[in-house]
């Protein structure tokens, strides 16, 4: 029998099999009707009213930026506050902080990930944080990934949602444990990032003819964490079920785009876990959130091309988000 949802104790995953059940929905129905993603997308964006303060629809933390990279991590902090964020702050190395400052003044920016006691500068902020997006031009330095590490242990601590991109899956890839179970824990790996993971956690070779497949078996490999495998669709696993978005982009691959994805998809996966699963229908809060910023970083991309063509470039991305966002999920 499902639990009663009267239950205080319910915990997230009864909570999940519960109301799957409830509104019996499945895969295949979800795939045939892209339209319901839609509907639950809108369920998940939180109203703009007069009644809020700042920080009330989103404080959101981007973890990355280092002497090499300094566009990533200003890409996926900027992408969160144009997605409709309210904070958007940025913990990295000390050399990149005045860069990424004078890229806008928007962003909140911590120089402290390469100092000896990076894991308490971020950990000070962390009740203050809806999400965490980690990796956007970290790099691979050995003392910036160690600091990341305990980062990483003190953000589950707090069971803050993590989104987890490019450099950080290069660490999840050398070490699967740091992620391994989390609920709250998306993966955004583009093609390379995807053959690195597998191979640190699934033994088989890749069967690269049915990619629903490999997504799923990686998401349940790392204990069913949300796993968004970035392509010419993007395909979104919580190791039940797979979604597809396959929402219109263009032909360009300017680099940046997946930061633009990660940095508005760490707002989302707050908003979805805040809205919770009856506005979801039952479906993964996590799903819904990774399908929303999949499409809205595609119609992006799509929105741009129309302009500039192959110019196009993130930065154009990033000013159509506003009206990507209304034309997507504005009702
Ligand atoms: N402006 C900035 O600051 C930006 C900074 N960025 C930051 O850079 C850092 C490193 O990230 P990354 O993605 O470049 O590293 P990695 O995983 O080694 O992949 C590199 C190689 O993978 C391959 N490859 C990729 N796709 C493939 C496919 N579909 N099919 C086949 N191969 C494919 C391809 O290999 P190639 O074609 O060169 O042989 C590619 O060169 C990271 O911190 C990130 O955030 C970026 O966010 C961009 C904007
Ligand atoms: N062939 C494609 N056709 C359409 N959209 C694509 C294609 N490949 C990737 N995308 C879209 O571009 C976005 C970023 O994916 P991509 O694979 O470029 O990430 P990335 O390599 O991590 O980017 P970045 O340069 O930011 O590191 C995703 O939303 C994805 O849907
Ligand atoms: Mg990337």
């Amino acid at each position: 029998e499902p639990p009663l949802l009267a239950d205080s104790e319910l915990s997230w995953r009864q909570g999940y099999l519960f109301l799957q059940r409830t509104f019996s929905l499945h895969t295949a129905h979800l795939r045939k009707d892209m339209e319901n993603f839609f509907q639950l997308v809108k369920n998940i964006v939180p109203a703009l009213t007069e009644k809020k303060h700042k920080g009330q629809d989103g404080r959101i933390g981007i973890v990355g930026g280092c002497q090499e990279y300094t566009g990533a991590p200003y890409f996926a902090a900027m992408s969160a506050l144009k997605a409709g964020a309210d904070l958007s702050y940025v913990f990295c190395a000390r050399e990149a902080a005045p860069v990424i400052k004078s890229y806008s003044p928007e962003l909140i920016v911590h120089p402290v990930l390469d100092s000896p006691n990076a894991v308490q500068e971020v950990k000070k902020w962390l009740p203050r944080l809806h999400a965490l997006v980690v990796g956007p031009g970290l790099g691979r330095d050995d003392l910036l990934l160690k600091n990341v590490k305990g980062i990483l242990e003190a953000s589950k601590a707090r069971d803050i949602p993590i989104v987890i991109d490019a450099d950080g899956l290069w660490l999840i890839a050398q070490e699967p444990a740091l992620i391994q179970g989390y609920q709250k824990a998306i993966l955004t790996p583009n093609h390379m990032e995807f053959s690195r993971l597998w191979e640190a956690v699934v033994s088989s070779p890749v069967d690269s003819s049915d990619d629903h497949a490999s997504v799923l078996r990686l998401s349940q490999a790392l204990g069913n964490v949300t796993v968004v495998q970035k392509g010419e669709h993007d395909l979104i696993s919580d190791g039940q079920q797979v979604v597809r978005c396959s929402q219109e982009g263009s032909s360009r691959r300017c680099g940046g785009q997946g930061d633009l994805l990660s940095g508005s998809l760490g707002l989302m996966a707050h908003w979805a876990l805040l809205a919770g699963l009856e506005k979801t229908n039952g479906t993964s809060p996590l799903l819904v959130a990774a399908w929303g910023a999949c499409s809205l970083t595609r119609q992006c991309n799509h929105q741009a091309f129309q302009k500039y063509g192959r110019s196009t470039t993130t930065t154009d991305m990033i000013a159509e988000i506003g009206a990507a966002f209304s034309k997507l999920f504005e009702t």
